[in-house]
């Protein structure tokens, strides 16, 4: 991130052209120590201070939280992880955007280091965020857009998440797996694409992370101190003409415990998200109803197909009802 601007919108459209991956070091003020070291104290807490977090539709009818908190291991299930879900805190959501779903408080244990720990992820948020603007800044001119392009739907009230992950060994045997397949054994994350924009990876210096290349062939992304592996959504993908690739990976089993910590770069909820970027089309996106261009419907509707959100609820009215009652 030190070479002339224009070098790094120059490789970074090159990455995103073609393998749909890339690898940011010499980033200032990043560091990866204090991250993990909060990662690795959040996820030794007592597992019922844990459990106070868990997220509603991981069947925790009680829970308050729904889409900020705690994902437990689950039995049975090809993705083997527990992860803390962290959003932008409530009091710099605007209260237009407070009335939309998805803005909720972030859940933080009882804990009399929490203080430490809360305000270290909050700091950690905004770095990532700003990082993360940086970095579209760079997209926005290599498409050929002003560099403020795609400033104002990140900058305020952003459904970006900061996620922290924890990987157990299957070995270890956590939840019950009698249900898998062999070579779903081997994975701790299955095939996928990220859903978003932007997703900025810290892996530390754990191996496991691989890209597909196609028909079969996979490349590991080796872990190099101090480096972001950065790589793009589904969503900003189709904006581009699928120009900027949303490549599929997966995390295999160690053998070890691993950790990470992926931040998903989300425009705010009410963002107006044309079909083609390049032409600047503002029409349906297609595989939503009605007013799916607005971020934050298309989102839920999105989130709702994937299996761990099968359960998910919604508190309150999308966009587009809100919108009908004026
Ligand atoms: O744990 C990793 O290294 C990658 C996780 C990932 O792909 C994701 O959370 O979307
Ligand atoms: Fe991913």
């Amino acid at each position: 991130m030190q070479a002339p601007s224009d070098v790094i919108t120059k490789d970074i459209m090159h990455q995103m052209e073609t393998l749909g991956f890339l690898l940011l070091s010499n980033i200032p003020g990043f560091s990866e120590e204090e991250i993990f070291k909060w990662q690795k104290w959040f996820f030794s807490l007592p597992s019922d201070v844990k459990d106070k977090l868990i997220m509603n539709h991981f069947n925790h009818p009680d829970s308050p939280n729904h889409y900020r908190g705690l994902a437990p291991f689950i039995d049975n299930d090809i993705s083997h992880k527990e992860f803390l879900e962290v959003g932008l805190d409530l009091s710099k959501v605007s209260p237009l955007e407070q009335q939309l779903p998805l803005h909720e408080p972030t859940p933080w244990p009882s804990h009399p280091e929490t203080p430490l720990f809360k305000s270290f992820m909050t700091r950690h948020y905004d770095f990532m965020l700003q990082l993360g603007i940086k970095v579209m800044r760079h997209i926005a001119v290599g498409l050929g857009k002003p560099e403020g392009f795609f400033d104002s739907w990140f900058e305020k009230d952003t459904l970006s998440t900061l996620r922290i992950i924890h990987y157990m060994p299957r070995s270890a045997q956590v939840v019950r797996m009698d249900q898998l397949s062999g070579e779903e054994l081997k994975m701790i994350t299955p095939i996928h694409s990220d859903s978003g924009f932007l997703t900025l990876l810290t892996t530390y210096d754990y191996h496991g992370l691989q890209v597909d290349l196609g028909s079969g062939t996979f490349r590991s992304i080796r872990p190099v101190p101090a480096t972001l592996v950065v790589n793009l959504g589904d969503m900003f993908s189709r904006m581009t003409g699928y120009r900027l690739k949303a490549t599929k990976h997966r995390v295999l089993d160690i053998g070890i415990e691993r950790y990470s910590s992926p931040f998903f770069l989300e425009p705010h909820y009410l963002a107006r998200i044309p079909t083609d970027l390049l032409t600047g089309e503002y029409q349906s996106v297609g595989d939503v109803s009605g007013e799916g261009h607005i971020y934050g419907d298309w989102l839920i509707d999105k989130i709702r197909s994937y299996g761990e959100y099968k359960h998910f609820k919604v508190t309150k009215p999308l966009a587009r009802e809100l919108l009908k009652q004026e």
